[in-house]
């Protein structure tokens, strides 16, 4: 896999044919961790994430995460520096090396806002979610969807323009599916790759006969907006009760009523929350009615869905 790598001396690695400085760890999870570096030669800050792969299973995933960065080259998708697979043992380890994005997640904004209090402003989450809008348009206009769509998946840059990242889970956006095994197939794979809370209900009872498009992506897209405006994910506190998220996922949604944000930004979420997915708007269709929606005065209509 891709470039030369060296732990040189402590504290420093080299790779690509260039030299990092360890600074700190951003983020650990069971699968990867995620530590801050500087680029010895440019000064510049990157993320070093590290995918641990214990079998070729794990590493032919990392690779597909590798392959999937290659595939885009814009503004509002997470750019891929270098990469390697560094031999531990009778273990591997991925090493991704991304550009730094110092604003963090959007689900670290979300969470400030909540501990205070407040809630986002109208204006604020337009502007974002138009720039998540894009990269998923540039996404899904190649065919492929993210799949795993979330606030903690998108990094705020200096410029606050959202960045999609952890391309992990991406794959082609149209599956097939013509037997009750392929249906199951698709299932587990969801159950393994996409978030419980931000998963699309045609992802937890697949049909035996069906095709699932990038739709599910939209379906989390509503959920990430709906977390900028309500303070969490509609389905986070019921994960966190232990309820069934599949059941409420597959149920009608009731929105909470409220005057704080237009009624074109609430229609606008529940044609993306729409249980069908052949109901569901497209990101172009989403990306028209963005663009005519100007930030308005709470209750203030206008335009329609
Ligand atoms: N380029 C980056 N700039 C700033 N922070 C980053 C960057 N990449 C990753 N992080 C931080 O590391 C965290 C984990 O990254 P990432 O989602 O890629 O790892 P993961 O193991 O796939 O996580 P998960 O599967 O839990 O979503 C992010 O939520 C973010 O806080």
């Amino acid at each position: 896999m891709g470039q030369t790598l060296c732990v040189c001396s402590r504290g420093t690695v080299s790779l690509g044919g260039a030299r990092y400085l360890l600074l700190h760890r951003l983020a650990e999870g069971g699968f990867s961790y995620v530590d801050l570096v500087e680029g010895l030669r440019d000064g510049r800050f990157y993320a070093l994430k590290r995918i641990l792969c214990h079998d070729k299973e794990d590493r032919q995933a990392a690779l597909h995460e590798v392959e999937m960065h290659g595939l885009f080259d814009h503004p509002n998708i997470l750019r891929l520096v270098a990469h390697c697979m560094v031999e531990k043992g009778a273990k591997h380890e991925a090493w991704l090396l991304l550009p730094y994005v110092k604003g963090g997640t959007l689900w670290r904004e979300v969470e400030a806002l909540r501990e205070k209090g407040t809630f986002m402003p109208e204006q604020r989450i337009l502007l974002i979610l138009h720039g998540i809008c894009r990269g998923l348009q540039a996404i899904h206009s190649k065919g492929y969807a993210h799949r795993d769509l979330k606030p903690t998946n998108v990094l705020l840059d200096e410029d606050d323009q959202p960045v999609l990242m952890d391309l992990g889970s991406m794959n082609q956006a149209r599956i097939e599916v013509n037997s009750s095994r392929e249906a199951m197939a698709v299932q587990d794979w969801a159950a393994q790759r996409c978030t419980i809370s931000y998963r699309a209900p045609e992802l937890f009872t697949v049909p035996s006969q069906c095709i699932i498009d990038e739709r599910t992506d939209i379906w989390s897209l509503g959920c990430v907006l709906y977390c900028m405006m309500f303070g969490e994910g509609p389905f986070d506190a019921i994960f966190q009760k232990g309820d069934s998220v599949a059941l409420a996922v597959q149920s009608p949604i009731a929105f909470p009523p409220t005057t704080r944000y237009s009624a074109a930004l609430q229609r606008l979420l529940s044609s993306m929350m729409t249980l069908n997915p052949q109901e569901r708007p497209s990101i172009d269709d989403i990306l028209h009615h963005l663009e005519g929606l100007q930030p308005a005065p709470a209750g203030q209509d206008t335009t329609q869905i």
